[in-house]
């Protein structure tokens, strides 16, 4: 059913004195705040999402936000549009501050038009992205609307292009926040994916090219909206939801604490605060949260909470490619990307997943001047026909690709395990990363000692008369030779191997001393990353 009528009452223009007139614009904005009808709003808190207008005002900091094109109506004909003009035209734009910091916002009013976007209400869009890029300023978008809207036609469709420009042209320029509220179908789905985090709300939120009707008519598969592209999916499947959270208010208020951990734009640092954990804590505790045998999963979670300022930290894509952490923090203040190898999950190896869910954190860091911390423990890349035919080499490039051309100070720390081109991968020195440490317990080498011996001594263990007891003694040759701790430091390719109680200090000292680093890359259009 229709509820746009109520909001069609065109200014009577019959006001002539001062007062008049603006008595007469508070309550065309009146109407305009209101919405379509009370009976809509119901409908929306029926579903549980809250409208656009209360969403905003969970998202900025109380009485900051200012509107933008409240009283843009649409001009189309057609299907009986000419009689449902409402005001905002079913998306409220504007900005307003978030801790003090201007944040863009826009937000798609279910009630009108089901959110649906048509020529004026893309437009307000254009403008108010064209806005936060002059003013090199966070752009967040609500998102509860239903794609293109059917009765404009290909106007419609050519307004989604218009975003999608403008998110690339803003991309790695200003961050942008897509938060999914409700159903995101067809074109409402692409803008986000070109944004640098998705968040998402289960139960009322869904993200898909096409809905389950068209899926079953083209495939024959029967899925539910949820089933095919909710939070849950996104989140753990798909990998294009970053965040997913069982309400509204969380989730936005979520979305708050990210942009205190970003700069405003990509010409400024992530804002410092002040700092009351210690620099110099020692944590004892790291020998025991960390078991000296390789083969031993334990939990990179517990590692990184022990080192960050009060044990707080935002995990990114924490339901995907969960071998991988990838995280911000603060370490004295200072905002770090964290990426670490999780043991305790396929024991912390590369996959196609880790390593394209690692690429794009690395990506995002640098273009945000947020430094890397890499936290490695990894056995290698993870070998199988499913991997190589998915293109492992396609995905663990991006990674590369990504911590090469990064410009960000990067630090690494070796904990135990770091094998191969995985170690080459995750920040090693020798692909640019401003300061290398390791633990004593750390192993650095081409590969596992079995692994080696088996390569190498081949032929000595399978002619010898005890080959497994020959297998033994190889092993621990190639341990006691190429696998202890100092082989690395004596080569220069880490720069100290420290004692792990003492690793906050000297990251809060490495920090400090790269705070000023300052790194060009040749110049170029752009280069051409593996994708
Ligand atoms: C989004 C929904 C799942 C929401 O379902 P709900 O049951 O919650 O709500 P609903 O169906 O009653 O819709 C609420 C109001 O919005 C209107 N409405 C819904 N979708 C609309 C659209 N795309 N254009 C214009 N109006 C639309 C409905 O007519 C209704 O109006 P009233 O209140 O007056 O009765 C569903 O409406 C839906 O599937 N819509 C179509 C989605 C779609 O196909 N979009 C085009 C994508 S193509 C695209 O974007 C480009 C591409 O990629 O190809």
């Amino acid at each position: 059913m229709t509820v746009l009528e109520e909001t069609t009452g065109e200014p009577t223009g019959e006001p002539t004195d001062a007062r008049g007139r603006v008595a007469e614009l508070h309550d065309i904005r009146a109407q305009a705040v209101a919405g379509p009808s009370e009976k809509a709003t119901k409908a929306q808190h029926a579903k549980g999402k809250l409208t656009a207008r209360e969403r905003i005002e969970l998202l900025l900091d109380p009485g900051s936000f200012q509107e933008v094109e409240q009283l843009r109506r649409h001009r189309a004909t057609g299907f009986g549009l000419e009689a449902k003009k409402p005001y905002t035209d079913g998306v409220i734009t504007g900005w307003g501050t978030v801790e003090g910091r201007t944040v863009f916002v826009y937000a798609h009013d279910f009630r009108i038009f089901g959110g649906a976007l048509g020529e004026a209400h893309a437009t307000k869009i254009h403008k108010i992205m064209d806005m936060a890029i002059a003013a090199g300023a966070p752009l967040v978008s609500l998102n509860d609307g239903a794609g293109a809207r059917i009765q404009e036609g290909v106007s419609a469709l050519a307004g989604y292009g218009g975003i999608f420009q403008r998110n690339t042209k803003a991309s790695g320029v200003i961050p942008q926040i897509s938060v999914m509220l409700g159903p995101c179908a067809g074109g409402a789905a692409y803008s986000p994916a070109l944004t640098d985090f998705v968040f998402m709300v289960r139960e009322t939120s869904q993200m898909f090219i096409t809905g389950p009707d068209v899926v079953k008519a083209v495939t024959g598969e029967e899925i539910t909206q949820n089933g095919l592209g909710g939070a849950d999916v996104h989140a753990e499947t798909s990998g294009v939801c970053h965040f997913a959270y069982d309400d509204e208010e969380t989730c936005i208020a979520e979305v708050r604490y990210l942009l205190s951990l970003l700069p405003q734009n990509n010409r400024e640092n992530p804002p410092r605060t002040e700092c009351s954990d210690p620099a110099d804590r020692r944590s004892d505790v790291l020998l025991d949260l960390v078991p000296a045998d390789g083969n031993r999963p334990y939990d990179m979670t517990k590692v990184i909470e022990e080192i960050v300022d009060d044990g707080e930290y935002l995990e990114v894509h924490e339901r995907w490619a969960r071998n991988i952490i990838c995280a911000l923090a603060r370490i004295n203040g200072q905002v770090v990307g964290i990426v670490a190898n999780q043991p305790q999950v396929l024991a912390g190896v590369l996959d196609i997943e880790a390593s394209e869910k690692a690429a794009r954190f690395v990506q995002m860091c640098d273009a945000f001047n947020v430094p890397i911390v890499t936290f490695l423990d990894v056995p290698g890349f993870l070998p199988g026909v499913d991997q190589e035919h998915g293109g492992i080499i396609r995905h663990g490039a991006k990674l590369l690709y990504a911590y090469c051309n990064a410009t960000v100070p990067r630090i690494s720390l070796i904990l135990r395990k770091a094998y191969g081109g995985a170690y080459i991968v995750m920040d090693s020195q020798s692909i640019g990363a401003d300061l290398t440490y390791a633990w004593p317990t750390n192993e650095i080498a081409v590969m596992g000692a079995e692994g080696a011996a088996n390569v190498i001594f081949r032929r000595q263990i399978a002619e010898a008369e005890d080959p497994e007891a020959m297998r033994a003694r190889m092993v621990k040759e190639y341990k006691s030779e190429l696998m202890h701790p100092y082989y690395a430091a004596e080569r220069g390719l880490v720069d100290d191997v420290i004692d792990p109680a003492e690793t906050r200090e000297v990251l809060v000292k490495s920090l400090a001393m790269l705070q000023t680093k300052h790194a060009d890359l040749p110049s170029r259009k752009h280069g051409n990353p593996p994708q």
